[in-house]
């Protein structure tokens, strides 16, 4: 690249020797042979100058479409390990669509479609629900316009290696995957205690976050899969998963302490994504500059 705009420069104007040949038909010939020396680098610098401007404008057009390319994240942990709370928290203040697998399965048992039928079969055992079931659905939702445009946050999935290869050959990498730690035996009892809020969607829990008032309390629901034995089972699921996703993000992936209070989580994923978009940022600098 560096030679096709340099070298045609490198045109130097050499003294001929004489050649012993008649006199010229042209007597100004000298005069002529300058002028069109100089008419024929005059317009290789205007080819030069066009080139260079259409090479930057290019630059330029890459680095905006990279600006504007949205954050892209997935966020992976055991059960309750506190996914829904921080994606929450992420939305919010970043802005971006926030795809959660499992609520798209139960939207489906909630319609009473084939596939939610299906689905339910799964989840009442504690095991990864079919991937032709799982994948085509998340894929469809990674599509929609809201999510190209804002960006997303990918909960619950990919929960096996083939689930993450799948998305690969879609197209969807993320920028960073988060992957909330937290010691078993205080997830069996997060899970346990979990209620949710049938009319604004809250999640509570008996102990760590009841109720604001008697009138919420009396019509929280549990889900059908938060009991101990099936916990257990979800648990199990997942750590025979989690090593194999890890494989295929370890180059992106941060693991963070979710025992520690929701706040402080928070905290360390907010200074892990708005560190991330000031990089990519000043990056985007260096390259336009
Ligand atoms: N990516 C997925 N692949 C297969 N099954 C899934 C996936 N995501 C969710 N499920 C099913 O839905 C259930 C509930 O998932 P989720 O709502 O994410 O809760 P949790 O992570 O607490 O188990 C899982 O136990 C599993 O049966």
């Amino acid at each position: 690249m560096a030679c096709s705009l340099i070298c045609p420069l490198v045109v130097v104007p050499q003294a001929k020797p004489s050649t012993g040949r008649p006199p010229s038909l042209f007597p100004n010939s000298h005069a002529f042979s300058s002028l069109s020396l100089s008419l024929r680098l005059s317009h290789r610098k205007d080819l030069l100058r066009h080139r260079h401007r259409s090479l930057r404008k290019q630059v330029l057009a890459t680095a905006k479409a990279e600006e504007t390319e949205p954050l892209k994240i997935m966020i992976s942990g055991a059960p309750a390990s506190g996914k829904g709370t921080q994606c929450e928290l992420i939305t919010k203040n970043y802005k971006l669509v926030h795809i959660a697998a499992g609520d798209l399965l139960r939207s489906e048992i909630a319609a009473g479609t084939e596939n939610g039928k299906l689905a339910k079969e799964f989840m009442d055992k504690g095991q990864l629900v079919p991937n032709k079931i799982v994948v085509m659905m998340v894929k469809e939702r990674l599509m929609q316009p809201d999510s190209q445009r804002y960006g997303w946050l990918l909960d619950g999935y990919p929960r096996s290696l083939s689930q993450a290869t799948a998305l690969k050959e879609f197209g969807f990498e993320p920028d960073i995957f988060i992957l909330l730690e937290v010691p078993e035996e205080i997830l069996v009892e997060r899970v346990v205690g979990r209620r949710m809020d049938p009319v604004t969607g809250k999640i509570y829990h008996l102990k760590y976050s009841p109720p604001e008032t008697e009138e919420i309390a009396a019509r929280l629901t549990q889900r059908f899969d938060d009991t101990v034995e099936k916990v257990k089972l979800r648990l199990q699921t997942h750590r025979q998963n989690v090593e194999a996703v890890l494989s295929l993000y370890k180059d992106i992936t941060v693991k963070i302490n979710g025992a520690a209070p929701k706040e402080e989580v928070f905290a360390q994923i907010d200074k892990l994504l708005s560190e991330f978009l000031e990089q990519k940022k000043s990056t985007l600098g260096t390259v336009a500059r």
